[in-house]
This record gives C-alpha cells, sequence and structure tokens, in this order.
C-alpha cells in the first residue's frame, strides 16, 4: 500500500510512520508513505499558502492553488488511482470497519489542513471524503493522519508477527478486547485469573470471549447494540451479568 500526505509538517508525518509496527511495514515494503509540502508549491515570494477568511472571523485558511498544484504532484508520483480524504471535524468518525476498508485500497492520499481550514472550492473539487478521527478540533490534520497510517499500517498483511492480534484487537469484530496478563502469576496487585493458567484452550476462548462481551456491555453498550449476538454469545454474556449484578 502507498500513502501520499499533503502536509505543511512532513518531518511528524515521517517520524510518525517509522514507529513500531508502521516502520516495519515500511522496511519489509508492505507500506510506503510519501509527504509533499503545499508550501513548495506555493507561487509567490513568500511561499504564502494561507489568508483572511472573506467574511471575517478569527484565523487564516489554506488557498486552494498551492494545495491544489501539490495534490497534483502527489497523485502523479503513482499510477494507482487513490481516494484523496480530508482530515477533518467535519468528516465520518473513523472506526475499524472503516480502517479495514481503506487498508484493503493499493492507495491513499491524506489531506491534511492547517489554521482554520481549507477553501471550500478546494474541498469541494478534489477531495473524495472527509473523515474525523473524534469530535474534537486539533492544531491539524497531521495527528488524524498518522493514527490512520498506524490503523492500516498494522492491517498491512505481514506487519504484525503474529496474524493473530490484528484479529484479536479491540473493535475487530466490534467488540471491546478482553483483559491480558503476564508474570508474574501472583502479584500484591493480584493473581492471573486461573483459567488462563489452565491450558484449556477452548476454556480460555470462552473466557476471552465473555470479557470482552461483559466489558463491551459495561463500558460500550452503544458498540453491542450493532451486532447481532449468537445464542453461544447470549448466553455468555447473561452469565457475566449474572455474576456481575450478584
Ligand atoms: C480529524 C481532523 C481534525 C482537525 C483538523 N484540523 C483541526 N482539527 C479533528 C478531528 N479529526
Amino acid at each position: 500500500m502507498r500513502i501520499d500526505v499533503v502536509t505543511l509538517f512532513p518531518d511528524f508525518i515521517r517520524q510518525s510512520a517509522e514507529l513500531g509496527v508502521v516502520g516495519r511495514a515500511g522496511e519489509r515494503g508492505l507500506m510506503q508513505v510519501a509527504c509533499w509540502n503545499p508550501r513548495d508549491y506555493a507561487t509567490d515570494n513568500y511561499r504564502r499558502v494561507d489568508d483572511r477568511p472573506f467574511g471575517g472571523g478569527p484565523g487564516m485558511l489554506m488557498l486552494i492553488d498551492p494545495l491544489r498544484a501539490c495534490l497534483a504532484a502527489a497523485r502523479q508520483a503513482a499510477p494507482e488511482p487513490a481516494p484523496v480524504i480530508y482530515l477533518s471535524p467535519q468528516g465520518e468518525r473513523l472506526t475499524q470497519r472503516k480502517v479495514r476498508q481503506l487498508a484493503a485500497l493499493p492507495r491513499l492520499i491524506l489531506l491534511c489542513g492547517r489554521y482554520e481550514g481549507i477553501d471550500e472550492r478546494l474541498v469541494a473539487s478534489e477531495v473524495d471524503e472527509e473523515l474525523s478521527v473524534g469530535d474534537y478540533v486539533l492544531s491539524g490534520g497531521e495527528l488524524g493522519a498518522a493514527i490512520v497510517i498506524d490503523a492500516v499500517g498494522r492491517l498491512q498483511e505481514g506487519a504484525l508477527h503474529h496474524a493473530e492480534s490484528a484479529t484479536q484487537d479491540s473493535f475487530e469484530d466490534g467488540l471491546l478486547d478482553c483483559p491480558h496478563y503476564t508474570r508474574p502469576v501472583e502479584h500484591e496487585l493480584g493473581t492471573v485469573p486461573e483459567v488462563l493458567r489452565s491450558g484449556d484452550h477452548a476454556a480460555i476462548a470462552r473466557w476471552r470471549r465473555q470479557q470482552a462481551l461483559g466489558r463491551t456491555w459495561l463500558r460500550r453498550p452503544d458498540l453491542l447494540a450493532r451486532i447481532s449476538l449468537s445464542k453461544a454469545d447470549q448466553a455468555l454474556l447473561e452469565a457475566f451479568r449474572r455474576d456481575w449484578l450478584a
């Protein structure tokens, strides 16, 4: 997969893409991240990329032409077609389902705004979709882009040491993750649940599924409402609820 990022802060994106799983995906040729700076496409003497908003109001907006030229250069850098995704609070909320859809594409172009945003004519003409990473305002789209790069990068085939860990992550099956434990077995903070040390893999899988169902019920009932539970899941959750409410 190739991701081209239009950003005034390429170093930030490059550094975040060199870390951990995404860095490994890059080293293994599973994912390529390239940055394009609109300032390199500003044609005036001051290399301007922003200007004041018509109608007044605080802050500055990003100009059309440097972004448009920058996007054209990014597009031409590789043959594959790519959706232009603008990271913005006005966008569709990013979910693991959306991450899986994006991870299956050959290429993405991520557009990071700064200041108060981007001239709407550029958005209308060049942007295929807007994505929000949460209902809050950031200083720019770069943190959102880094989140998309990380979430999509770890789903690239071969990026993770143990393929299972991608499928067992939180949200992969619409549920929160179960709790995890490692050594020591006994600690002043508590003891590792017996079932995890039993060697009974079926019982362990059941316990983990029940914990994921129970946690989702307790912490994110909105997620639970979106999925249909099997009879076995319903029984596990009922038992969890009974224990919890006892
Ligand atoms: C994506 C982008 C943003 C954002 C971009 N510029 C200011 N905030 C906020 C949430 N998700």
